[in-house]
């Protein structure tokens, strides 16, 4: 016992001093395409973008109204240590589409018109997605559909479009996925919506593999709940166990998530969560991918699994506590 544990010690103070993770993207003068830009993480994430002097934030969603609303909510200025930018300007370099991603025919037209514009795109964030929760009994198989219908196919239809411009421009490129803690772990109330967020890990964690002869870099994020428009509207069906699994209905602001984005980013992480749990859970289960800490990574795994089953206990109870209770009823 004493002699592993010195063992993976030694091994994780080595491969600290070694390992040496993706070079950081830098947004600056880049052209960012935020997908799911209009509302929630993604609305804050383009305000932030421009903040890190993207030269162009191309914003994808379907409703028009609300895409309009990117440009009319767009704060007066934005500045930072390096930066003082004028809203005149800034308003100018958001750019909006509409398009049902859900689409595909939709989004290689649309991706074509903004690549037609001329401005080459380096960098795609993924981030439009839903959760309708609820009890697998109860849920119509329609609902499993699309629901893998947007948060995965969305996805790869825009990756689709975008990979082979990146290569065509040979100057490599970003792209962030937006998993959720549900794409690490099983919660119950969630059967529709973690396979795709699973879906969208295994996803990124091929793609991160294969192109890298092309120097396209990946980032996941993992957010927990956040404040957003979509989370109003999932908590509508929320069942009560999953409330009380997920924190008791806590909610991060929107512009935190997307702050914790942005500075993954620019460090070069593959993977982005905001909160300890999700960052264990990254931890428990990493699959073939680049650490999250290097050092801790290996000294905490064991760690995890621990805490991981301590936790599947008490998910267990906090469902069996609620089955009970809906039997009085
Ligand atoms: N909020 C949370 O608690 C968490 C969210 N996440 C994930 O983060 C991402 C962002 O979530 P959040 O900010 O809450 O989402 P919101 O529902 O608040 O916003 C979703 C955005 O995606 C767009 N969108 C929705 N459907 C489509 C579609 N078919 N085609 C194109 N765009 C679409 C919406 O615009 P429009 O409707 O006009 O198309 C909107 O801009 C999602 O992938 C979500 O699963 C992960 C963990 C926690
Ligand atoms: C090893 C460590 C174990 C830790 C146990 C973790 C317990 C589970 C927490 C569940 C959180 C669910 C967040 C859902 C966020 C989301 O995606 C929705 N809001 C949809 O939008």
């Amino acid at each position: 016992m004493i002699v592993y544990i010195l063992v993976s010690f030694l091994a994780a103070v080595i491969i600290h001093l070694i390992y040496r993770k993706q070079t950081g993207f830098q947004f600056k003068n880049k052209h960012v395409v935020v997908v799911g830009g209009s509302q929630g993480i993604g609305k804050e994430l383009v305000y932030l973008l421009l903040k890190e002097q993207c030269s162009t934030v191309s914003v994808i969603s379907r409703n028009l109204a609300n895409l309009r609303s990117v440009i009319d909510d767009c704060p007066n200025e934005v500045s930072n240590a390096n930066t003082h930018l004028k809203n005149k300007s800034l308003k100018s370099k958001i750019e909006i589409y509409s398009c049902d991603i859900t689409q595909k025919d939709k989004v290689k037209e649309t991706i074509k018109s903004i690549i037609d514009k001329g401005t080459p795109i380096d960098c795609l964030i993924n981030c439009a997605g839903f959760a309708i929760p609820g009890y697998f009994i109860e849920q119509d198989e329609e609902i499993f559909e699309r629901t893998m219908k947007l948060d995965y196919f969305g996805s790869v239809y825009t990756t689709k479009e975008i990979v082979p411009h990146m290569i065509e421009n040979g100057t490599g490129g970003h792209i962030v996925f937006v998993s959720s803690t549900c794409g690490l772990v099983g919660v119950p109330g969630y059967s529709t919506y973690c396979p795709t967020k699973f879906a969208i890990k295994g996803f990124a964690e091929t793609l991160r593999s294969e192109l890298k002869p092309y120097n396209i870099t990946f980032s996941v994020v993992y957010p927990p709940d956040t404040d957003t428009p979509g989370y109003k509207q999932e908590n509508l069906t929320k069942p009560e166990e999953t409330v009380a699994i997920s924190g008791g209905g806590k909610a991060v602001p929107a512009i935190e998530v997307a702050k914790c984005i942005v500075s993954g980013v620019k460090n070069g992480d593959y993977h982005i969560a905001y909160d300890l749990a999700t960052k264990l859970c990254a931890i428990l289960s990493p699959g073939l991918t680049p650490f999250y800490y290097s050092f801790f990574d290996i000294l905490l795994a064991p760690v995890c699994r621990l805490v991981g089953v301590i936790a599947m206990h008490q998910n267990d109870s906090e469902v069996m506590k609620a089955w009970k209770k809906r039997q009085i009823k």
